[in-house]
Formats: C-alpha cells, sequence, structure tokens
C-alpha cells in the first residue's frame, strides 16, 4: 500500500498487513492523548493483567496507562509496568497504535512495548491482577471463563491457557502475535458504542519495513 494512504495519525513506511470494517471515513479528531501498554515475555510464556477498574476493565491487556506530564513514554510504561504488575522490564518500542472511540473527541495514541526479561515477582494490584498465558501451539484454550480458578500469577509450570483474545480489545488479535515474533507494527481503529461494549467499525494495522 502507497504510504499516502495510510489512515490519519499514522506515518512512516508502514505495509499493510489486516484491514476491514465499515466503508465509513475514519472519524476526524484534533487532539491526542499520550498512553503506553508494555507486554512481558519470558520463555514460552506472555504476562498479562486483568483489569480489575477503570476504562477496559474485565479484559485482559497489557500493562499501561497515560503519559504523565514531563514523562517520555519508556518513563511512562516502566512506571506503569511497576506500579499495575510490580516488575521491572527491559522495555523496547513495538508499536504505535491510534485508537478512536465514540463519545471521545480525542484520539489515545498508544506506544506500546516488549521485552523478554523481567526483575521482580508479578503482584496484583488495586487495577491489575496478572496471569500467565502460554505462547506454545498446543496450549489449553485461553478463552474459556476462567473464572473460580486461581491465578496463575506464580505459576511456572503445567499447562497455562492461550492468549484468551476472546477477553481483550478487539484489535488486539490483529497485532499481538507480530509482537511476540518480534515484528515492529502500527494501527488505527475506530471504536463506536453498543451501550457498555466498544464495538471495533474500522481498522488498518500495518508492519513497519
Ligand atoms: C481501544 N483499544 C485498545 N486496545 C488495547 N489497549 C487499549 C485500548 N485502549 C486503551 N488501551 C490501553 O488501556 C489502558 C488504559 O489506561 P488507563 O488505565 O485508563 O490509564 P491509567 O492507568 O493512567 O489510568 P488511571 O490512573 O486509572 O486514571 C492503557 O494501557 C492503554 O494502552
Amino acid at each position: 500500500m502507497d504510504a499516502t494512504v495510510l489512515p490519519p495519525g499514522l506515518n512512516g513506511s508502514l505495509k499493510v498487513f489486516v484491514e476491514g470494517g465499515c466503508d465509513t471515513d475514519w472519524r476526524p479528531y484534533t487532539q491526542t492523548r499520550l498512553y503506553t501498554n508494555a507486554f512481558v515475555i519470558n520463555d514460552d510464556k506472555l504476562l498479562l493483567g486483568f483489569k480489575k477498574r477503570g476504562f477496559g476493565a474485565n479484559l485482559y491487556n497489557g500493562f499501561g496507562g497515560k503519559v504523565e506530564p514531563g514523562e517520555t513514554p519508556i518513563e511512562a510504561a516502566r512506571r506503569e509496568l511497576r506500579e499495575e504488575a510490580g516488575i521491572d522490564a527491559p522495555l523496547e518500542h513495538a508499536g504505535t497504535l491510534v485508537f478512536l472511540t465514540e463519545g471521545t473527541e480525542w484520539a489515545f495514541h498508544i506506544d506500546v512495548f516488549s521485552a523478554r526479561s523481567y526483575t521482580g515477582i508479578p503482584t496484583e494490584t488495586d487495577e491489575m491482577r496478572p496471569e500467565w498465558f502460554s505462547l506454545a501451539e498446543n496450549s489449553v484454550n485461553g478463552d474459556d471463563d476462567r473464572s473460580g480458578l486461581t491465578s496463575s500469577t506464580t505459576t511456572t509450570t503445567g499447562s497455562l491457557p492461550s492468549i484468551p483474545y476472546s477477553r481483550m480489545w478487539a484489535d488486539d488479535i490483529y497485532w499481538l502475535p507480530h509482537l511476540v515474533e518480534g515484528k515492529r507494527f502500527a494501527g488505527r481503529a475506530d471504536f463506536a458504542k453498543d451501550g457498555d461494549t466498544y464495538v471495533m467499525k474500522k481498522f488498518w494495522f500495518g508492519l513497519v519495513c
């Protein structure tokens, strides 16, 4: 795809790998707010957090939040990882995501980071419950409802569930496999609201080339 037809908000040399949704225009916006999202991989396991409150509650996600005044995105990402998961990690930039949600006139600009090692012990906080998921081909289905099961925060052996995409933001299934593979990506998705649920209406994701 020609760089001139990138969705508004995305820049650089990107090659589309998936796009779809409604045949409508991208929603206009005048402001962006900076956020971070950090994913820790350890051997064949991925650490996700179950969000207990706030925006995206009851979904699994990486660890992150708003970039505070005076912080760089990487500083914010490491702070949020410490605050929400209790660990430190040598985060590297993996991708850039732009999201519009119905009801807000500004765009989320999310710098996504990943690390292949960490220090500390993943620890549940008020906001997030860290859990490990298997990246192995033959792992058990992580989309099943695991409520009532013991938290796997400290599990290092046995069969972990696979990434629970049905209980994550709808965009994650497109770009997270690329993050796991160590590829750099960027994308945009515009969401509409259906009651309390956000529905992904239009999306575009590409790899950095
Ligand atoms: C729409 N599609 C999306 N797909 C995947 N991830 C998404 C997302 N939209 C937002 N996110 C992430 O959700 C977190 C919100 O952060 P959020 O908890 O609101 O921020 P912060 O911790 O600063 O808030 P408070 O301190 O509670 O105010 C933050 O990681 C951000 O990257």
